[in-house]
C-alpha cells in the first residue's frame, strides 16, 4: 500500500475512531438534553417534557441569562470583595434544601438517602434485639428448619421482607457509595467547587469564565466544553453551574492537563515589575520540590514573587517546552496522583500516559481522536480566534466500558485578545505578542498518544475485553 493509501486508510480509522470518541460526548448530550428539559419544565410549569435541538437549547442558556441578569452584578462585586471558605465543600446532607431548582432526579436522590437511614436505623435496632438476626439470615431453605410449622407463613413473610430490606440497603450503601466517592477535584484551587445533583456542578463564580462559558455556548468548541447553566447565588457566595463531566461514568479514570507554554498573564509580569510581592507559601512549594531552586536572595528572603514561582513551574515541568503539563490523575481505585512537578520530558509523560490508560488501544485511540477533531474545531472556533487561553485544562475521562473523552475546561485565565493582536496558538511566546502556545501542547499530547498507541500494540494485553478489571457491580 502506498503511503497515500495507508494516510487515507489511517484517516478513516480516525473518523471511526471519532464516533466512538463522540459516543461519549453524545451521551453527554443526551444528558443535557434531558437537564435542559427540566429547566424548561420548571420555568413553564409543565410536566410534559419534549426533546430539543441545540439551537433550541442555546437559546434556553440565553433565556436563563436574561432571568439572571439582575443577579449578576451582585455576584461579580461579590467575586471582588469575597473572601473564599477554605475547604468549604458540603455535605450533599448540608447541601440538602439549599439547591434553588430541585428536579424529579434530586426528589428520588432525596428519598432514597432518607430510605437508607430508615432501613439503616431499623437493621440496627433488629440487630441488637436479635442475636439470631445478626447474621443476617438470608436463605429461606434455613428459615424453614428454624421456624415451627404454625409460625411459618408470617416467619416467611417476615424473612422476606428482611431479605429484601437487605438487598435494598445493600443497593442502596452501592448508590451512595457510588455517589459520593465519583467526583473529585482534580487540581486547582481546592474549596472552589461544591458538590450539587442533577449532574452538575457548582464553581466558583468568575466573571472571566462567565463570560468564556457563554461565548463558548455557541461556539465551534461547544461540544468540547461542559455545559453551562449559568450561575446561582448561595448563602451569599455566587457559582456557575456546569455539566459534571464525571457523571454517568463508572469509577472513572481521569487526568487534568493544563495546556499552553506558560500559565500567567502578561499582566502578571507588570504586575510583578510595579509591586513585587513576596509569597512565602510559593517559596515552600518551591523549596519541597527543589531545594535549590530559589535564588541566594529569595532563600534569604523566604519568598519568591508569584510570577518567578510560576515560571520555575513552566520550566520544570513540561508545560514551555511542549506547552502542557499533567496536573494531576485519578485512577480506577480513586487514588489521586498530583506528583508530577518534575515530569518534564517526553519519555516521562508517555510512561505516564501508558500507565494511565493501562496501555488500553481502544482508549488511546479514542484519546487521540478526540485530540484530533478538538483541532479541528479550533480551526473554526471564532472563541479561539479571539482569545489567549491561559492556564485552561484538557479533562481526559474514561472508565471500564467503551467511554473516552477530553473536555476543555477552566476558563478563569481566558481573555479577549488586545485590539489589533492576532494569535497564531502554535508559535513561542515573547512578551507582548501574547501567544499562549495552546495548540503546541496539543500537537505534543496528539504526538505522544501516537506513541503510546504504537507502544501499546506490541504489548496490549487485553484492549478488547475492556482491559481494567471493572465489573458493573462490583462496588
Ligand atoms: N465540569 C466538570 N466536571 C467534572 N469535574 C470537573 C469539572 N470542572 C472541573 N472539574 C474538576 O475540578 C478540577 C479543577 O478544575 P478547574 O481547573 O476548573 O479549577 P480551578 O480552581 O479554576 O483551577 P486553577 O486553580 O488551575 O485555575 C479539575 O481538575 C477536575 O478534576
Ligand atoms: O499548581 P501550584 O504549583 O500549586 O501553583 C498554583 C497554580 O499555578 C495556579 O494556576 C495559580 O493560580 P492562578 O492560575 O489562578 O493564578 C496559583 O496561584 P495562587 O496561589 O495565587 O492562587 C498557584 O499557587
Amino acid at each position: 500500500m502506498n503511503s497515500a493509501a495507508q494516510g487515507a486508510k489511517e484517516i478513516k480509522k480516525s473518523e471511526g475512531e471519532e464516533d466512538e470518541g463522540r459516543s461519549d460526548g453524545n451521551q453527554g448530550g443526551g444528558h443535557r438534553l434531558w437537564f435542559s428539559a427540566q429547566l424548561v419544565s420548571l420555568r413553564n410549569g409543565k410536566g410534559d417534557e419534549k426533546e430539543k435541538n441545540g439551537a433550541e437549547r442555546r437559546e434556553e442558556v440565553r433565556d436563563g441569562d436574561k432571568e439572571q441578569m439582575d443577579t449578576r452584578n451582585e455576584c461579580m462585586e461579590q467575586e471582588q470583595g469575597m473572601r473564599w471558605r477554605k475547604g468549604a465543600i458540603r455535605s450533599v446532607e448540608e447541601w440538602d434544601g439549599a439547591m434553588l431548582e430541585e428536579d424529579e432526579e434530586e426528589q428520588e436522590d432525596r428519598r432514597k438517602e432518607k430510605e437508607v437511614h430508615s432501613i439503616l436505623s431499623r437493621m440496627l435496632v433488629h440487630s441488637s434485639a436479635s442475636s439470631s438476626s445478626s447474621s443476617f439470615n438470608c436463605s429461606s431453605a434455613e428459615s424453614d428448619e428454624v421456624f415451627s410449622e404454625g409460625e411459618e407463613a408470617a416467619a416467611r413473610r417476615r424473612s422476606s421482607r428482611r431479605h429484601r430490606s437487605w438487598r435494598t440497603f445493600l443497593t442502596m450503601m452501592q448508590w451512595s457509595k457510588r455517589r459520593q466517592s465519583s467526583w473529585v477535584q482534580l487540581a486547582g484551587h481546592q474549596g472552589n467547587f461544591q458538590l450539587s445533583r442533577g449532574g452538575v456542578v457548582l464553581k466558583r463564580f468568575s466573571e472571566v469564565e462567565d463570560a468564556c462559558l457563554r461565548a463558548l455556548m455557541s461556539d465551534a468548541l461547544q461540544h468540547f466544553v461542559p455545559r453551562y447553566h449559568g450561575f446561582i447565588q448561595q448563602d451569599g457566595s455566587c457559582f456557575i453551574r456546569l455539566e459534571d463531566l464525571m457523571s454517568g461514568h463508572h469509577k472513572p479514570v481521569i487526568m487534568d492537563c493544563k495546556m499552553g507554554v506558560r500559565t500567567y498573564l502578561e499582566e502578571e509580569i507588570s504586575k510583578a515589575r510595579v509591586n513585587p510581592t513576596m509569597r512565602s507559601d510559593m517559596y515552600q512549594k518551591m523549596v519541597k520540590v527543589d531545594p535549590s531552586a530559589p535564588s541566594r536572595e529569595e532563600h534569604h528572603q523566604g519568598g519568591v514573587t508569584k510570577l518567578s514561582y510560576m515560571q520555575w513551574r513552566d520550566r520544570s515541568s513540561s508545560t514551555a517546552e511542549l506547552g502542557f503539563r499533567i496536573e494531576g490523575i485519578m485512577l480506577e481505585n480513586g487514588s489521586v496522583l498530583r506528583d508530577f512537578h518534575q515530569t518534564q520530558s517526553s519519555a516521562q509523560l508517555m510512561e505516564t500516559l501508558l500507565s494511565f490508560t493501562q496501555r488500553q488501544l481502544h482508549v488511546l485511540r479514542a484519546y487521540r481522536s478526540r485530540l484530533l477533531a478538538l483541532k479541528e474545531a479550533l480551526r473554526e472556533s471564532q472563541f479561539f480566534s479571539t482569545h489567549e487561553v491561559i492556564g485552561s485544562s484538557l479533562l481526559f475521562i474514561h472508565d471500564c466500558t467503551q467511554k473516552a473523552s477530553v473536555w476543555m475546561i477552566d476558563f478563569g485565565k481566558t481573555a479577549p485578545t488586545p485590539e489589533g493582536v492576532h494569535l497564531h496558538h502554535n508559535v513561542p511566546w515573547t512578551e507582548g505578542n501574547h501567544e499562549d502556545g495552546y495548540l503546541i501542547g496539543l500537537a505534543s499530547l496528539t504526538l505522544l498518544l501516537g506513541e503510546a498507541i504504537k507502544q501499546a500494540s506490541g504489548k496490549d494485553l487485553g484492549s478488547n475485553s475492556g482491559g481494567l478489571a471493572c465489573k458493573e457491580a462490583d462496588s
